[in-house]
């Protein structure tokens, strides 16, 4: 039986609005995902024991249980008993390129990853509906690292709606290699101190979401106006995270000091991203903010606005 060799790449989020609370826990939210060229390669072998292994070549990646990698693949095994029993087990293998608990969905792809050649090597012929609804179960950035590009977000994040493809255009990353900001402490933090903004009554939901679809960013993409797509980034956990991270805030201001087309912290950070009308230029301004900052600790990437979400190697 054949192995199969995916590509999954990470994600940024050009906009994230938090928009209200929900029953269960999380928050409401509108956001544009978009997926970048930086990726991890996820391997997926068919094995002969009814067992699922998880290797990663990253020391911060745990190899067991609470691997996303791991938790997609015993999802499926639950989800199809008799696949697994004819087909055997799986040995996934992570070649991690993104960066960890960085805010770029670098897990979240892994785990689509394992969905999409699951998908594959089990031979279940599932729509791209039905992949998204499993990827759901498990993460909120899942469903949309699938298929990828660029897309409006909303529900908790599952819910998605394609935009236009913006692949012409560059991003510069940078975090600090020691610096991880946790998720459910950002949306925590957000709720305590912006709570009281948050939308409560559902036909207020409604036209909410409804003025980011017809609102500002989107309008810009649909016209692939890149000036206006950086002026019209945002992130509303940028409100909790800069304050008490200044090291993201001096990156963020370092980054808006060179001429860009915009710059913003991704989901709920610590990594700072740059859109550039190149790759030269982001590799310019790599380097210049290296220069400037001089600090060991910072690491920079520069990569591609993609279309594509999981694909094969
Ligand atoms: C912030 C974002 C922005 O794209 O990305 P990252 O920074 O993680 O990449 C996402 O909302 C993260 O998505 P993901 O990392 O898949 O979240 P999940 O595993 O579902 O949830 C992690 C935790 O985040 C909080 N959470 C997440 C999504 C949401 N709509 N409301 C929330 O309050 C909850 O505290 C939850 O326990
Ligand atoms: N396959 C995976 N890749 C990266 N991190 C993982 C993976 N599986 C579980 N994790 C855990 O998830 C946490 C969040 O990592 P990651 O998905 O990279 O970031 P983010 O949620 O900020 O986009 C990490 O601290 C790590 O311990």
């Amino acid at each position: 039986m054949r192995s199969y060799s995916l590509i999954a790449p990470a994600k940024i989020n050009l906009y994230l609005e938090i928009i209200g609370d929900r029953p269960d826990g999380y928050h409401e939210l509108a956001m544009v995902l978009q997926s970048i060229s930086l990726a991890d390669k996820v391997d997926i072998r068919p094995i002969e024991i009814d067992t699922i292994f998880v290797q990663c070549n990253h020391a911060a990646v745990p190899n067991d249980q609470t691997n996303l990698a791991y938790r997609a693949a015993a999802l499926m095994a639950q989800q199809f008993p008799e696949a697994m029993a004819q087909y055997g087990g799986v040995e996934i293998t992570i070649d991690k390129q993104i960066p960890v608990a960085a805010g770029l969905a670098g897990g979240s792809t892994d785990a689509a990853a394992v969905l999409v050649g699951l998908d594959l090597l089990w031979k279940l012929g599932l729509t791209q509906g039905e992949l998204e609804d499993l990827a759901a179960q498990i993460g909120s950035d899942i469903p949309f690292c699938i298929k990828g590009g660029t897309a409006l977000a909303t529900g908790r994040g599952e819910v998605l709606s394609p935009l236009v493809n913006l692949d012409n255009l560059s991003v510069v990353l940078a975090k600090y290699r020691s610096l991880a900001i946790s998720t459910p402490w950002a949306y925590k933090t957000y709720r305590t101190q912006f709570g009281d903004t948050y939308v409560r009554k559902a036909e207020d939901l409604q036209s909410r979401r409804q003025r980011v679809h017809s609102g500002g960013i989107v309008s810009a993409i649909m016209q692939r106006d890149r000036a206006k797509i950086g002026q019209l980034l945002h992130n509303d956990l940028e409100k909790v995270a800069l304050p008490e991270y200044p090291e993201v805030l001096q990156l963020r201001e370092a980054f808006a000091s060179q001429n860009v087309l915009g710059t913003m912290m991704s989901g709920s950070g610590p990594t700072v991203f740059a859109l550039t009308e190149s790759e030269r230029q982001a590799l310019e301004v790599a380097e210049t903010v290296r220069n400037q900052l001089a600090n060991p600790d910072l690491d920079f990437w520069t990569a591609q606005l993609s279309s594509t979400g999981i694909t094969l190697a």
